[in-house]
């Protein structure tokens, strides 16, 4: 049985003092880690060290995790949009512990901002008994809770981490939540155990691309899932990869090397029939019957899936007069944009993580005199570092061989009559900057192998959600290549400072089409609240959650995610009314009405609530007959 905090405390002082374990207190592992941090020479009673990597120190350790990083991005936002509270923060570390991304509002959770941003240390060597340095050491997942800490500064945080393993089961790093609660939370630990193991197989694939795939599993329902097991083969069935769930359903440890001989069925027979679904008998499973999907990717061996960004969703805004532009910073960034984009300039996008700078993209590609030529995106940071010079820049007929032998146009050929859209450009490693600049100086290509050069015509928007000047100035992005993308830069502010968010609920409702569906007025008075971390992104998803939850009845606060509230100031929410996400008019005046209804009357707090100025909600009240 779990003991209390309290128990705990009273084990871990006597140990302190004496140095005895009582026994049945804590587990096994934090027991062990109590003595490594005991040997360690950790100071239990000391506050921890503040000392972090500086800029340039973490620009290099998060390039070397490139991979690591970047497959991991869209696990942890959904992670934290799962767990989305005040009082948690979702960390990845590499190898060693140091934190390379973190995502949360650290300063609320009630400890020193820096100890959970990237370039923090949790080594358990220096920082004793702690998650991500206890399950670096264990190579297992660990939660450690309050008292359980071995440094006192920590006990009132419970934190949950996950190694995370490489595709050749080499530890990358660690997946961590540390939250404020001093209960332990057996879901928060199954969460991020879900997306250690989705990132794993991310990571799988990104580094074996191999030109089939098989999915499989001892249940059918598990495949396709992130506990499916993977092994990639060559075109003649030869064994190239598999990952750790692979070889735990198969039960050997010595994988022979060839589908046959580990399936028992003939590779190009299974492979004819890769839309079904195939059962295997196979020998070292003791009867477990395995079910297996084929994957066989058609497309040239040289052709890498994560480069293509994701398209965006037919029924958003495609050109830029289809964007809202109610909030004057839209307004005038639209308008900027239609006054740049057919006059040869570069434009560089920048704002945070889901503010809707490729969508931006593509509206300028398709507003723009070069809408009917190709947009072709390119996500900088997807790419293992060693392809992207071949992806972007493309190779000659025998410039490579094996599987790259026949030569490829790169992505900026590609180019050629459209736009070339860069999108985390911050990821673009140093040695390709020198080489992009001068293919956007000269508008001209040379391929791999080849020694012609090519003239091009394409018109180049990037993005970033990094602050690239900090970049150059640590010397991690040159400043040549930032002034030459910069012609000008448009920066879209987070959805936590706009003032349309009734405009961008309609426009998402619309999307989903539910534009009929009725949104509860203290829904949209909680969505004003919201601080949005994620941005349209966590809006668009928490709307979609909610019209699943909802079956098609009205959006109501008990369809929100669990937790969304957690991060509001106010909860008390005048008497509930319906309205249609259509009419605009009708969600701000009940807005206006529960504002000042809030703030009993007071026009000032009231507008700061709604965002705008008290000028215009006076106008608002007038129109409205309310003064
Ligand atoms: N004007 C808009 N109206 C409706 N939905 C929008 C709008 N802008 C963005 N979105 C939604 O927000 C999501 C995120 O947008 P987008 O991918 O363009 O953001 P981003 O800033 O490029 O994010 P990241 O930096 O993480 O790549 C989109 O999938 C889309 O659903």
């Amino acid at each position: 049985m779990k003991k209390s905090a309290h128990e705990i405390n009273r084990a871990r002082q006597q140990f302190l003092a004496h140095g005895n374990m009582q026994e049945g207190v804590v587990n096994e592992t934090i027991a062990a880690s109590w003595q490594r941090s005991m040997r360690n020479g950790v100071d239990a009673s000391q506050p921890l060290s503040m000392v972090t990597l500086n800029r340039a120190e973490l620009d290099i350790r998060q390039s070397k995790n490139r991979l690591l990083l970047t497959q991991s991005k869209a696990e942890i936002a959904t992670l934290y949009e799962q767990i989305a509270h005040s009082y948690s923060v979702v960390t990845l570390t590499d190898a060693e512990g140091t934190i390379l991304h973190s995502e949360g509002q650290h300063h609320l959770i009630g400890l020193a901002p820096e100890l959970l941003s990237p370039g923090y240390s949790w080594n358990e060597q220096q920082r004793g008994t702690n998650a991500i340095g206890t399950a670096i050491v264990e190579q297992k997942a660990v939660a450690v809770q309050c008292a359980e800490h071995f440094v006192e500064q920590l006990h009132h945080f419970s934190c949950y981490a996950v190694p995370i393993f490489g595709a050749n089961r080499q530890l990358l790093g660690t997946l961590n939540v540390s939250n404020a609660f001093s209960i332990h939370q057996p879901h928060t630990m199954a969460l991020v155990k879900m997306a250690a193991q989705l990132i794993e197989n991310r990571v799988f694939r990104a580094c074996h691309q191999g030109p089939v795939c098989l999915h499989f599993h001892n249940n059918t329902d598990f495949i396709h899932t992130q506990w499916e097991g993977l092994a990639v083969f060559s075109r003649q069935g030869d064994l190239l990869a598999i990952n750790k769930s692979g070889l735990n359903l198969l039960g050997i440890a010595d994988i022979p090397h060839n589908f046959q001989s580990i399936f028992g069925q003939s590779f190009d027979q299974v492979c004819a029939r890769h839309q079904q679904i195939i059962t295997f008998d196979v020998a070292h499973t003791h009867g477990d019957i395995l079910y297996g999907a084929m994957e066989i990717n058609t497309e040239s061996p040289s052709s890498i899936k994560p480069v293509a960004t994701r398209q965006p969703v037919s029924s958003m805004p495609r050109t830029l007069a289809a964007i809202p532009d109610h909030d004057p910073r839209i307004a005038e960034i639209l308008r900027q944009a239609t006054l740049v984009m057919n006059r040869d300039i570069s434009i560089l996008i920048q704002g945070e993580t889901g503010v809707g700078k490729e969508l931006l993209a593509s509206a300028i590609h398709y507003s723009s005199d070069r809408a009917h030529g190709p947009l072709i995106a390119v996500n900088c940071a997807a790419l293992p570092e060693g392809l992207i010079e071949a992806e972007l820049f493309g190779y000659e007929e025998g410039a490579f061989t094996g599987a790259r032998q026949k030569g490829n146009s790169g992505k900026i050929e590609q180019a050629h009559g459209g736009t070339l859209f860069l999108d985390e450009i911050g990821d673009m490693p140093l040695l390709l900057q020198a080489r992009l600049l001068r293919v956007l100086q000269e508008r001209s290509i040379t391929p791999l192998g080849s020694s012609k050069s090519k003239k091009l015509d394409f018109a180049i928007i990037s993005a970033t959600n990094q602050t690239l000047q900090e970049k150059v100035a640590s010397g991690a992005f040159r400043k040549d290549l930032y002034y030459r993308l910069n012609g000008i830069s448009l920066t879209l502010p987070p959805l936590r400072e706009r003032k349309d968010l009734d405009a961008l609920v309609q426009n998402i409702m619309t999307a989903e089409h539910a534009g009929s569906t009725r949104i509860h007025a203290e829904v949209m008075h909680l969505f004003r609240q919201h601080s949005w971390p994620g941005n349209i992104r966590q809006l668009h998803n928490v709307l979609k959650t909610m019209l699943a939850l909802a079956a098609g009845q009205p959006l109501q606060r008990q369809h929100l995610p669990p937790g969304f509230t957690d991060d509001l100031k106010d909860n008390s929410i005048a008497a509930p009314q319906l309205l249609t996400a259509g009419s605009i008019s009708d969600i701000t005046n009940e807005a206006v009405r529960l504002a000042l209804q809030n703030h009993e009357g007071n026009i000032s707090a009231a507008a700061r609530e709604l965002g705008m100025s008290r000028n215009r909600l006076y106008r608002k009240l007038k129109s409205l007959g309310m003064t």
